[in-house]
């Protein structure tokens, strides 16, 4: 948000000149206290003093230089450069000094006297030719990306009509002055004025010397060169970014007021009276301008009445307005201009207390292409965004190949796609600031002031029209690269899932080729438990070879005893089966046939017979158990050397 500036004032009293000393004229009453910033007023009868304090104060042996930058004018330069509107204006009485502040020349025959070439020192030069070459400094300090022109225009306002200093044809005799028009821009604007382009300090102030010259000046009792006429020097300083295309543009308005007159003190009559008279209803509608503006309080709008003069007018933006404002009061150190003075010093006061609301001018031109920049880079950083996630999917891609073979019809056009896409979005932005700058570096001819911008009107609408077609094309590629973002993601995931399936396949492998590496450890020990228990076998059937045969009951052969574990005993003449249930011999020799494995151990007696069974079960238990163990070991090497696990 813009915040508000006072007024800045200074005050500066000119010494006594010979003339005046020579008439016998003193100052008694006003003095400059430059320690306090203050001019301390005596009352007439001198018993009383009023004291006014102003942003700075000089006396009369100020020199020209102390003045310029005690003022801060270099400080307001700098915001001149950067697209703020200053005003710097002199006032105060005929004779007063103004014209020797503003400009330092001394004047011969009504004509200034310019004897120093331009961009020679002079120690009298006053405000205008030191603005005019510190303003080109300024301009120098900026960085080289921003090409500054200096437009340069030149006027007086004499007797209420406007002409144009650098325009002899128009300030003819008779002629009617130019026409004053009101902008959209909420300013007065001079029709038909001579616009130059300048370069440096010195074309400026060629064209600044050349106005002089044409000023109407007249000579009066109270000053020997009195300027006639109010006259107003304006610089537009437009500054075009080359890179970036945005234009900065400012007003920088250099003013000398006629001075007011007391007819019965000038001595003026006819046509000078007649000046006189304008001169003065022009300042009283400044003063007025002034009054209205200190009385109202900030955010009042009260009526200021500009209007009433062209002066007022073209000062609307000065005074109470958007620019940066210097006022330079010029007090004359003779008793005689007492209340003028005085009065000087209480229009003073009351312009110090005006604000003003200085404003960075950014013309449509520079809105426009801040907001498209604002636009490209949100999209460049969409467009980074989208290249990181596509080089780190590129990467991905690339990682397994041989687990991709799924994608990679899909991953090539996709690629394809997206590196076309970039390289289009590339070229687009790329070609984006040339597109604006070339749309807006038109050759700039010197031609009569216009209104502001308005002959750029076509050009900058073809320039949105282009631009919203390059921001549409911008957002057409960033929705493809998003739907191609979103597919590889897509693929992404189903590769992730694939990575863990082929993770878990691998633990396993890991595993068995463990197991295959230990294996002629474990087969070698297996080797020798089944040698052991083949040793164990033998042994037992040789052992088993000696043992009584054991015949099953043949006729009811779902019951063969070995069938149901029941095993038939011999004890002497009688057999006992495995239960324990005695059967006689007759029986018995119903047995005829023996099973070789039905062959057991017999014992003598029935209760060692029991007790041997129970012995004996053991043995066939490890038999079992052996070539159960045997069969197992079999199938496992089996399994080790073919590889047939599941
Ligand atoms: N600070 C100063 N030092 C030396 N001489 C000065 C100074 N100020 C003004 N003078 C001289 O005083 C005379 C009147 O000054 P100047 O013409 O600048 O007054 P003015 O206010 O412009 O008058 P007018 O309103 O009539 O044009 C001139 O001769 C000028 O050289």
């Amino acid at each position: 948000m813009e915040s508000s500036t006072r007024i800045s004032v200074a005050i500066r009293m000119r010494p006594i000149l010979k003339e005046e000393v020579d008439q016998g004229q003193t100052n008694s009453k006003v003095f400059i206290d430059s320690a306090e910033k203050a001019i301390v007023v005596s009352s007439i009868d001198q018993k009383q003093q009023k004291k006014f304090l102003f942003d700075s104060v000089f006396d009369e042996i100020t020199p020209q230089n102390e003045l310029f930058n005690s003022t801060q004018i270099p400080e307001l330069l700098k915001k001149v450069v950067q697209g703020f509107n200053a005003t710097i204006f002199a006032y105060g009485q005929t004779g007063s000094g103004k014209t020797y502040t503003m400009e330092g020349y001394d004047y011969n025959d009504l004509k200034p006297n310019i004897k120093v070439k331009p961009n020679q020192e002079n120690e009298k030069q006053g405000v205008v030719p030191r603005a005019i070459k510190a303003l080109f400094e300024e301009i120098k300090s900026m960085p080289s990306t921003t090409e500054y022109t200096v437009y340069c225009t030149y006027l007086q306002v004499y007797q209420e009509k406007i002409y144009d200093l650098l325009n002899p044809a128009q300030l003819k005799p008779g002629s009617p002055g130019l026409k004053m028009r009101w902008s959209k821009h909420d300013e007065f604007y001079v029709e038909n004025l001579y616009v130059n382009a300048c370069y440096n300090a010195t074309e400026v102030l060629t064209h600044f010397h050349a106005g002089l010259k044409n000023k109407i000046m007249a000579s009066h009792n109270l000053n020997s060169a009195s300027s006639r006429s109010h006259c107003i020097l304006s610089l537009n300083i437009e500054g075009v970014d080359v890179e970036g295309g945005g234009i900065i543009s400012s007003k920088l308005q250099l003013v000398d007021l006629a001075g007011s007159e007391r007819a019965s003190l000038t001595g003026n009559e006819g046509l000078a009276l007649k000046e006189s008279i304008e001169i003065n209803k022009s300042l009283f509608t400044l003063r007025q301008v002034i009054t209205t503006l200190a009385g109202s309080r900030e955010g009042e709008s009260a009526f200021v009445p500009y209007r009433d003069s062209k002066l007022t007018s073209l000062l609307k933006q000065s005074i109470g307005g958007n620019s940066f404002c210097l006022m330079i009061a010029c007090l004359c150190p003779c008793d005689q201009f007492y209340e003028e003075n005085l009065s000087t010093l209480a229009y003073a006061t009351k312009a110090s207390c005006i604000a003003n609301i200085p404003v960075k001018n950014l013309d449509p031109k520079s809105k426009l292409v801040n907001e498209l920049r604002k636009e490209i880079k949100g999209l460049q950083n969409e467009l980074k965004e989208a290249f990181e996630q596509i080089g780190m999917l590129t990467e991905l891609v690339n990682l397994d190949k041989t687990q991709t073979l799924k994608m990679r019809g899909l991953e090539k056009p996709l690629l394809a796609t997206a590196q076309g896409q970039r390289a289009k979005t590339t070229k687009i932005i790329e070609q984006i600031p040339g597109r604006i700058h070339s749309a807006m570096a038109v050759p700039r001819p010197v031609v009569p002031q216009q209104e502001p911008f308005s002959l750029s009107l076509e050009m900058l609408s073809e320039n949105l029209h282009d631009s919203v077609k390059m921001i549409k094309e911008l957002m057409g590629s960033n929705k493809k690269l998003k739907e191609i973002i979103n597919e590889l993601s897509s693929i992404k995931k189903g590769q992730d899932i694939e990575i863990a399936q082929l993770h878990a396949e691998n633990q396993t492998l890991l595993e068995k080729l463990e197991n295959v590496e230990n294996e002629p450890v474990i087969v070698a020990k297996l080797q020798k438990e089944k040698q052991e228990l083949q040793n164990r076998v033998v042994a037992l059937e040789r052992e088993n070879k000696q043992a009584p045969v054991i015949f099953p009951i043949k006729e009811k052969k779902t019951e063969w005893a070995w069938k149901s574990k029941r095993t038939i005993v011999r004890a002497g003449n009688r057999y006992i089966d495995s239960p324990g249930q005695i059967i006689d011999k007759d029986h018995y020799q119903k047995y005829h046939s023996v099973r070789p494995s039905t062959r057991v151990r017999v014992e003598k007696s029935a209760e060692s017979t029991r007790q041997h069974k129970s012995e004996l079960s053991p043995d066939n238990k490890v038999k079992e158990d052996a070539l159960s163990a045997l069969s197992v070991l079999y199938s496992k090497t089996r399994v080790k050397k073919y590889g047939t696990f599941f």
